[in-house]
């Protein structure tokens, strides 16, 4: 399904263990499956080649070069998802991985073009650090630094907003992604079994009703017991909150077809943007 508004997304909610070789082998095979079932956008969940630990992080961290300098020694995970793009045609949000860069280390997205291409990469904004006694306590914070950018870039349908994660709870962040004319936004993320039930669909269906747009985030599937355990349930919202399509919290692929007409009438018929009181209000970049 392709025209001027139409197209297709897959979510690949894959399981991911400690071998990067195999995650990344891993990874390979559900795109191309998603390919092949006719996906034009593709997205991998949050930290799909290391396990989501701080202390993997710094341990599987790979440098993200502008194209031209990637190669498959070097920066493997990279070099698959811009190869992949290219020979499948497709849009490939690649998720994210541990990026190295002038000694620190950052949750990145890698973003590739149908040509190949690295068109743009988001680096997770608001680092998870939270404490839930007895629940959950996580602290990013310790190996990794925050991103400063708000990433949007475009394909032939529309334009497309990243975030990553605990992004998504931010709404100013999505806010800024729709002013910059985003009309879907993609979330790769791995909420866990005390915020997951809670507030993953929550946060989704919240974020595509206040902005107007559609909503989709990709999860890692549920590890062994021991490692972290990720929520799963990827999940596709449309701009009027409903979701569209999902999973549990095994391996899958999730599907949906988009249709940016929907957010269009549903901006038409319902114009929050055109009604926001800017007179007493306003959002901005700093
Ligand atoms: O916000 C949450 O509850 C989970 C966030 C998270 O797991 C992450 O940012 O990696």
């Amino acid at each position: 399904m392709k025209s001027a508004t139409k197209f297709k997304v897959a979510l690949c909610q894959l399981a991911v263990g400690d071998k990067k070789a195999v995650n990344i082998q891993r990874a390979k095979a559900a795109i191309e499956e998603a390919a092949r079932n006719g996906a034009n956008v593709v997205s991998l969940p949050e930290c799909w080649n290391s396990p989501y630990a701080t202390t993997s992080f710094p341990q599987y961290a790979e440098e993200i070069p502008s194209t031209a300098q990637v190669n498959e020694k070097d920066h493997p995970s990279t070099y698959m998802v811009l190869s992949l793009a290219k020979s499948l045609g497709i849009y490939l949000v690649g998720g994210s991985i541990p990026e190295r860069d002038n000694g620190k280390v950052y949750n990145t997205c890698v973003v590739a073009g149908p040509d190949g291409t690295l068109l743009t990469k988001h680096r997770k904004v608001h680092l998870f650090d939270i404490d839930v006694p007895g629940k959950i306590t996580f602290k990013e914070s310790d190996t990794l630094s925050a991103g400063n950018q708000v990433t949007v870039f475009d394909t032939p349908w529309c334009k497309i907003g990243v975030g990553i994660c605990y992004d998504i709870r931010f709404p100013e962040l999505s806010m800024l992604m729709k002013n910059a004319g985003a009309k879907f936004l993609m979330f790769p993320g791995a909420f866990n079994l005390t915020t997951g039930p809670a507030h993953w669909e929550l946060l989704q269906r919240a974020r595509a009703v206040d902005n107007q747009l559609y909503v989709a985030a990709t999860s890692p599937a549920r590890g062994p017991e021991g490692g972290y355990q990720a929520w799963g349930h990827s999940s596709v919202v449309s701009p009027w909150g409903e979701v569209v399509a999902t999973t549990e919290h095994g391996e899958a692929i999730v599907y949906a077809d988009i249709d940016i007409e929907n957010a269009n009438e549903m901006r038409r018929n319902i114009p929050t943007t055109l009604q926001a009181r800017k007179d007493i209000y306003k959002l901005e970049l700093v």
